[in-house]
């Protein structure tokens, strides 16, 4: 439930940011892949798993509800118990600092007829659940959690689940993906109705292992139907590289001197890739190269040069879906950008591993930022490229996205920036250090 003791780290003022970033797979298609290839009948293969710490919760957790999961060399193979197979955990289910790992297996197991429990570290304990047993009790699962729909907490499952029909009142893929999950192991047509466009790789997914699902855009928003009870048949699957992750080599290399970076092998999926496009519609020198298709999703090699020439802009925040993760590192580029970015509709940021705007915005004030807030927005002063003062220590609330952004922001501040735990990065991006060093970061470890 905890990583162990904090280690601080500080990056340092580095560059030029120069080469090639290999970053890991994709986090949300790495967890879907285990709890699919679960449900399936068989035996699924899977390369470029990401091998972060949240995803390792899933497959133990898998594991823990019958699935067998091996590492054969570079490919995760798992054999599956089929829908409705999944069995009682013998022990809680310890889903870490994972909001994607805890809501996605309570949706799988919700239309199973037996309890399960379940808990994670300090930060997912403070995360709210109530947002997906609500839809849960549809089905007819039952939740008993601490006050305010809190872990630790307790599901029954539905033994005879019917299905759902659910418009979700927050954009969250965690939650349209809990409700198809737990429509699997229900008879008929389970149907959610989204507002706007999460994250479709639950969709993507289910239809490559074979369900009957269906997507059409309706006057209420986007409606997914699912027919229960399919077979589910197993795949190989080869992750893509993931967009979030890019997201850190992407922003550094822009915002530090002489930088010229390729990420290759990127996602590019539209629900994603909403911070390249921001990036862009700022003036950042950031192309898309040998633009091709695999395995049904959209791939580009990222190349990203310093930008000192960026803008601050109003983000759309019809785009906020798309690119919900990368808000805290846009900041730290909006704080090298001239002008002042506006960023609207963001109220899901407060929710996060951490509330992601409050540890942005007095990290970044720490290092001499500009920054204004409120309940779902925020703005920030940019001070020009190069702008940042740094010369602070900053809390990153087991949050591994603020850590990184920090990191990020140290390279191109005028002092070093510490963050006072950098553990937490390896719940998604366990390589972010040595691979930044690759391209010419500078960091030292901080006695704690
Ligand atoms: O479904 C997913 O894989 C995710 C959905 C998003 O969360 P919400 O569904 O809470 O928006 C995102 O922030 C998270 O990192 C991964
Ligand atoms: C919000 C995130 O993840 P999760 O909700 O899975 O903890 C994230 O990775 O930025």
């Amino acid at each position: 439930m905890s990583h162990g003791p904090a280690t601080p780290l500080t990056a340092h003022a580095s560059g030029p940011l120069t080469g090639e970033a290999h970053v890991p797979g994709d986090k949300s298609i790495s967890h879907r892949s285990l709890i699919l290839g679960a449900m399936a009948v068989g035996e699924t293969r899977v390369t470029g798993l990401l091998e972060g710490q949240d995803v390792l919760d899933t497959g133990k957790a898998m594991q823990a509800f019958g699935a067998t999961i091996r590492q054969d060399g570079d490919t995760w193979v798992i054999n599956g118990v089929g829908v409705g197979g999944l069995m009682e955990p013998e022990d809680v289910i310890d889903c870490g600092n994972s909001g994607t790992g805890v809501r996605l297996l309570m949706g799988a197991a919700a239309t199973h007829g037996f309890a399960v429990t379940y808990t994670g570290d300090a930060s997912l304990r403070k995360r709210p659940m109530a947002r997906v047993t609500d839809p849960l009790a549809l089905f007819g699962a039952v939740a008993h959690g601490r006050s305010k729909g809190r872990l630790p907490m307790t599901i029954v499952g539905a033994a005879d689940p019917v299905p759902a029909r659910y418009a979700t009142p927050v954009a969250s893929a965690q939650i349209k993906s809990a409700v198809l999950l737990a429509g699997l192991n229900a008879p008929g047509e389970t149907v959610v109705i989204e507002r706007e466009a999460t994250r479709d790789h639950s969709e993507r997914m289910l239809r490559g292992f074979g369900a009957e699902i269906e997507t059409r855009d309706t006057s209420e928003g986007r409606e997914i139907t699912l027919v229960g009870h399919p077979e589910l048949k197993p795949q190989v699957i080869a992750v893509p590289r993931d967009p979030s992750s890019a997201a850190f080599p992407v922003c550094a290399a822009l915002i530090t001197p002489g930088s010229d970076v390729l990420v290759p092998n990127i996602g590019l999926n539209p629900t994603r890739a909403g911070l390249f496009e921001t990036l862009r519609d700022m003036g950042a020198d950031l192309t898309y190269e040998n633009a091709r298709e695999e395995g049904g999703e959209p791939v580009a090699d990222l190349r990203a040069r310093f930008s000192p020439d960026m803008r601050g802009i109003e983000v759309p925040p019809a785009r906020a879906a798309s690119m919900i993760d990368e808000y805290p590192v846009l900041s730290v580029v909006a704080a090298n950008a001239t002008g002042t970015t506006i960023m609207r509709g963001v109220a899901e940021l407060r929710v996060k591993e951490c509330d992601r705007i409050d540890a942005m915005a007095t990290g970044l004030r720490a290092c001499g930022v500009t920054v204004r807030d409120g309940d779902d927005w925020w703005e920030v002063d940019g001070r020009g490229p190069g702008g940042i003062e740094g010369g602070a220590t900053v809390a990153v609330h087991l949050d591994h996205r603020i850590a990184m952004s920090f990191l990020c922001a140290g390279f191109a501040a005028k002092r070093a920036i510490t963050v006072d735990d950098a553990g937490p990065i390896a719940t998604s991006f366990p390589i972010f250090r040595p691979l930044m060093e690759d391209l010419g970061a500078e960091f030292r470890a901080e006695d704690a």
